[in-house]
Order: structure tokens, then C-alpha cells, then sequence
């Protein structure tokens, strides 16, 4: 790894209902990713279980799910943001968790879906994420030798604040663990994505599961986009490795030419962020 740069691996899956499956599989990919030479690795949303009853399938976070993340953590040196994961939580709904590990296999960050898909679409089934699951309450920032995460998952990627807040208190990378419904991902999956980048002018990865749901057709098309906008690469709508370079040299190159950053008007206008937790904490 020289300077500033390092190699992606964003890892797309079709998980299911069957842990012992999704393990399997995440366990293939994370070799592959770490064969191509990643340092960091991303799963998508949801990726310990897909099937009818997220309450009932609910997993202890840390526990043997997360367990497993970190074990492949350590064995193959990189840092691994685990996608996300139902968390189960005493007297409560689940929430939908995200980790980050560092090589060592320390829990570097922990982020909970703030934002719940509860759309109803005409042309297409209604969603009430709701149902299963409730809101975390955090935004989070993860500070790591390679750059500094905003973690965000799925629907969260359609409320700019959150992205601007987190680009504002120094994220490099914003990260979104996704498991977008095709109906959507059509026509807003990439725009998105692709805004995303430009106005904060930061790196963006987003990972997707694909193939079919109980509920819908999921979108795929895990992306890597560069701070300029560009997509440096996608898939389609298999399961795969997706590798990429992001070099924080080129960011600062964008963020030198186009300043959005630093041109904000607070005079006239102000983001606040209630709850902002910046890992690693102080203690
Ligand atoms: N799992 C989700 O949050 C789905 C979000 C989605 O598909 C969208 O259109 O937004």
C-alpha cells in the first residue's frame, strides 16, 4: 500500500435465510477480496439473513455472528465493515447494525440504520422496515490508518443531511450497505450514489445483496465512485468481489479544485448533528 492509497473490496451477495449459507459464501468472497489485494472489505445490508422473520432470526451483536466477521478479520490482516446485521435487542425491536474491525480484530465502529424503509410505492409492494425493526440513534464516523468511514445503510442514502454532516466532521469514504429494491434502484440507485460523491466530494461505496427476496427483486450494482463522480467500477446483478482503488491523494485533488466544503455559507444557513459518535471514542 503506498501513501494514501489502498485497494476496496465490496462484496455483493444474494444472502438467504440459512446463516450456515451466507457464512459460506462471505467466507469464498472475503478470500477472493483479500487475494486481490483489499485492505478493506464491505458487505451489504442484512447480510447474516433474508427471509420472512427478521424479529425471529435476530442475532446477539457481538455474538457468534460477528464473531465469525472478525475471526476473517484477523486471519486475513484487513479491516472488514461487516455489512449489517439484525441485532437483537432486549424488551425491543432489532435494529439493523453495522461493525467495523480492524485487523486485530477490535470493533473500530458500530453504527445502527437510522433511517427505516417505510415507502409505499404505487406501482410496486409497500415496505414497512418499521414492522421488524427500529431506528439507531447515532450518526458515526469511523476513523481508521486507511481513512475515515461515514457509515450509512440503504435508505439512509436518500437524505443528503446525514452524508454532508459526516463529509463535514471529515469522512473520506461514505459507505452504504444496501439492500435496494429494483423498483427503486432503476432510476435512483447510481444518481444517488453518484450525488452523493460529488457534493461532498468524497469517495463513495456502496454495496449491494441481489437476486430475489421474499419481497422484491433486489437491485445489485455495487458501486465505487470517485470524489469527482465517476463510477471506477460496478457490477451487475450477481454475487462477486468488486475491487477498486481509492487514492486520497486524487480526493484532496477535487476538494482543492472544487472547495463545497469550505464554501458553505453558516452565516446564512447551519447543520447540526444531535448525536455524532467519532470512533475510536475518546475514553
Ligand atoms: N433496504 C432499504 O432500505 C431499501 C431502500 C430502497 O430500496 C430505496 O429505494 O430507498
Amino acid at each position: 500500500m503506498s501513501e494514501g492509497k489502498f485497494q476496496i473490496g465490496l462484496i455483493q451477495m444474494d444472502s438467504g435465510d440459512q446463516w450456515e449459507g451466507n457464512r459460506k459464501a462471505a467466507a469464498r468472497y472475503i478470500s477472493q477480496a483479500a487475494e486481490a489485494g483489499a485492505s478493506l472489505v464491505i458487505f451489504p445490508e442484512t447480510v447474516d439473513y433474508i427471509g420472512t422473520d427478521f424479529r425471529g432470526s435476530a442475532a446477539e451483536v457481538p455474538g457468534p455472528v460477528t464473531d465469525f466477521f472478525r475471526e476473517q478479520a484477523v486471519k486475513y490482516g484487513l479491516y472488514l465493515h461487516c455489512g449489517s446485521i439484525t441485532e437483537r435487542v432486549p424488551g425491543s425491536l432489532p435494529k439493523n447494525t453495522s461493525l467495523v474491525f480492524g485487523p486485530d480484530g477490535t470493533i473500530l465502529g458500530r453504527y445502527s440504520k437510522l433511517h427505516l424503509f417505510d415507502v409505499e410505492l404505487e406501482e410496486g409492494p409497500s415496505y414497512r422496515e418499521s414492522d421488524d425493526v427500529t431506528g439507531g440513534e447515532d450518526i458515526c464516523l469511523v476513523k481508521t490508518p486507511l481513512c475515515t468511514m461515514g457509515l450509512s445503510v440503504c435508505y439512509d442514502m436518500r437524505f443528503p443531511e446525514l452524508y454532508r454532516l459526516m463529509a463535514g466532521h471529515g469522512a473520506q469514504l461514505l459507505v452504504n450497505c444496501a439492500n435496494f429494491t429494483a423498483n427503486t434502484g432503476k432510476d435512483h440507485w447510481e444518481p444517488l450514489l453518484r450525488a452523493r460523491a460529488i457534493e461532498n466530494t468524497c469517495y463513495v461505496a456502496a454495496v449491494g445483496q441481489c437476486g430475489r427476496k421474499p419481497k422484491f427483486q433486489a437491485w445489485g450494482h455495487t458501486m465505487l465512485v470517485s470524489p469527482w463522480g465517476e463510477v471506477i467500477a460496478a457490477l451487475e446483478n450477481e454475487p462477486g468481489v468488486l475491487t477498486g482503488e481509492i487514492d486520497l491523494g486524487k480526493l484532496e485533488q477535487v476538494r482543492r479544485q472544487i472547495p463545497s466544503l469550505k464554501n458553505v455559507r453558516e452565516d446564512v444557513y447551519r447543520l447540526e448533528s444531535r448525536r455524532m459518535k467519532v470512533y475510536p471514542e475518546v475514553m
